[in-house]
């Protein structure tokens, strides 16, 4: 037997130790989002890896604009979730790191395994059939045989198994011989990074999507997997199998009065009328956002195309602005009926500016080269706090603001204008796999009445990479309904301008005393 060697001090990886603090922590209020004008609570991500510089080889083929720079896509999506961090004190983590997290227990660990498990497959080729192998060959195709591999690798293994999706290919050139294999064959996660669209959040909380391309349908099944890790309930799931498709990138959700749903390229009617039936939506109002004429890869979902600044201020790409543009987008709104119960048609087929404007929404065209690049996929952290992508984009904003506050008057405003802020970072090398920074978010939010108390945080339990920073100043909220427990540790009075959430400072709390 081999000699085990243990260390005197074996050290702990960051991932172990705070599952359990992150689940305790989301158990403390439902997991749903309102408005993307809401404070993120949660955000998972998926940093750039092998999978992408795959994807990177055949950019067209795997839904890419480009091939990738994974040195400069990693660093860049790493300031990405630091400004959210910063920003907001939300969790946030990659698929990865939830993948990897709670492992040393070995209920976790034969989880992942078991998941892995599912994720590799043998094939035989070259007219190789089942009934020419051997017993002995019969029983290196089995699924013990795989499993016995598995629980050999380590944790990163099984995560890189995971993304890469293998099938090794099996022949037999000399039947009087062993079989081999010297080629695999994989289906890698090549658009991960895009969080967003394997499901929708909505005021409900979280409906599993169907995903329209075949290059992303495995997304689902790993994102299933890993909601269920972090303890997060899953409220519906769009059936697949009746051709009924939805993508998150295609929603918009503006309050508990309504929602943004886009329906085209990806997202389709099937889907859209199940949400319907179902009463997955949860807001009064639902306003389906029609693309009859587009259908194009360059504005594929309607977070391209449009975005939430705040409850009266968005962003629309100036291409499917107006009656006259042969892009534009129709709304057919929906209605829930307080008697029934049952949604029905209350506007039909009206163009989409029109009807933002309709709705008292002040408009901030954004021009149609901004949003090749990916410009209109902002994202939203909470109380008019935006994050862009695209200088012009956020330049545009700005100057809405600027010129609103100069002029006493604001007369061609319909609403109030825009008060918040603007943070542009760099995000070129995730553009180039066609996704912005809405797009690579999955976000759960606090309710909308979540209030806002400036407290400091007490240093001492960080720094860990997963969880705020507290040794900067922070935030707590509250919430009438879902109240928070309180925090193990003394405030001080000292007020800062920045965020500090209450429950995840209960997170850290907790992992502070393990
Ligand atoms: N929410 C979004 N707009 N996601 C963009 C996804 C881009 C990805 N390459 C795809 O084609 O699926």
């Amino acid at each position: 037997m081999q000699d085990i060697h243990v260390p005197e001090t074996v050290p702990v990886e960051k991932s172990y130790y705070n599952l359990s603090a992150v689940q305790e922590s989301l158990a403390q209020s439902p997991i749903f989002q309102y408005d993307e004008n809401d404070i993120p609570r949660l955000v998972i991500t998926h940093e750039p890896e092998f999978a992408q510089t795959l994807g990177s080889i055949h950019p067209d083929a795997f839904l890419f604009s480009k091939a990738v720079d994974l040195k400069l896509a990693k660093q860049q999506h790493r300031n990405f979730r630091e400004t959210i961090r910063k920003h907001t004190g939300a969790l946030v983590f990659t698929v990865r790191e939830i993948l990897l997290m709670g492992c040393d227990d070995l209920r976790h660990r034969a989880e992942l395994e078991e998941f892995a498990s599912h994720c590799i497959h043998y094939r035989l080729e070259n007219g190789l059939k089942q009934e020419d192998l051997s017993e002995k060959e019969v029983a290196l195709l089995d699924d013990e045989y795989k499993r016995a591999s598995l629980k050999k690798m380590t944790d990163v293994q099984l995560v890189d198994v995971i993304m890469s999706q293998p099938t090794i290919i099996i022949e037999k050139p000399d039947p009087s011989k062993h079989f081999v294999s010297h080629k695999i064959e994989m289906e890698p996660l090549t658009n991960l990074t895009f969080c967003r669209d394997q499901q929708i959040t909505t005021a409900k909380g979280v409906v599993m999507g169907s995903m329209n391309m075949v290059q992303r349908q495995m997304e689902t099944l790993l994102m299933l997997h890993v909601f269920k890790k972090l303890g997060i309930p899953i409220v519906g799931k769009i059936p697949a199998e009746e051709g009924a498709t939805l993508e998150g990138g295609d929603f918009l959700p503006g309050g508990s009065d309504i929602c943004f749903i886009g329906c085209g390229l990806r997202t389709n009617m099937k889907a859209i009328d199940y949400m319907l039936r179902n009463d997955l939506f949860g807001t009064r109002r639902v306003a389906v956002v029609e693309d009859k004429w587009d259908i194009n890869p360059d504005r594929l979902h309607l977070d391209t195309v449009f975005g939430l600044l705040d409850a009266h201020n968005c962003i629309v790409s100036e291409d499917i602005i107006g009656e006259e543009s042969k892009i534009k987008r129709l709304v057919t709104e929906y209605v829930k009926n307080d008697i029934s119960g049952q949604y029905e048609i209350s506007v039909k087929e009206m163009e989409f500016t029109h009807y933002l404007r309709e709705n008292k929404y002040n408009i901030i065209p954004i021009p149609a080269d901004v949003q090749l690049v990916l410009g209109c996929n902002i994202l939203n952290i909470g109380k008019g706090r935006i994050i862009c992508t695209h200088e012009t984009c956020g330049r545009l904003i700005v100057e809405q603001a600027m010129k609103a506050s100069a002029s006493s008057s604001s007369s061609e405003l319909t609403s109030p204008p825009f008060t918040g802020s603007v943070h542009v970072i760099p995000f070129s090398e995730i553009v180039s796999m066609n996704g912005g920074v809405h797009c690579a978010s999955f976000v759960c939010r606090y309710p909308p009445d979540a209030q806002f108390v400036t407290r400091m945080a007490t240093p001492g339990f960080g720094p860990m990479s997963n969880v705020p920073n507290l040794s900067s100043p922070v935030l707590s909220v509250s919430h009438s309904e879902h109240t928070l427990p309180p925090v193990s540790t003394t405030p001080t009075t000292k007020t800062f301008s920045a965020p500090l959430i209450r429950g995840v400072v209960h997170g850290i709390a907790s992992l502070g005393n393990q």
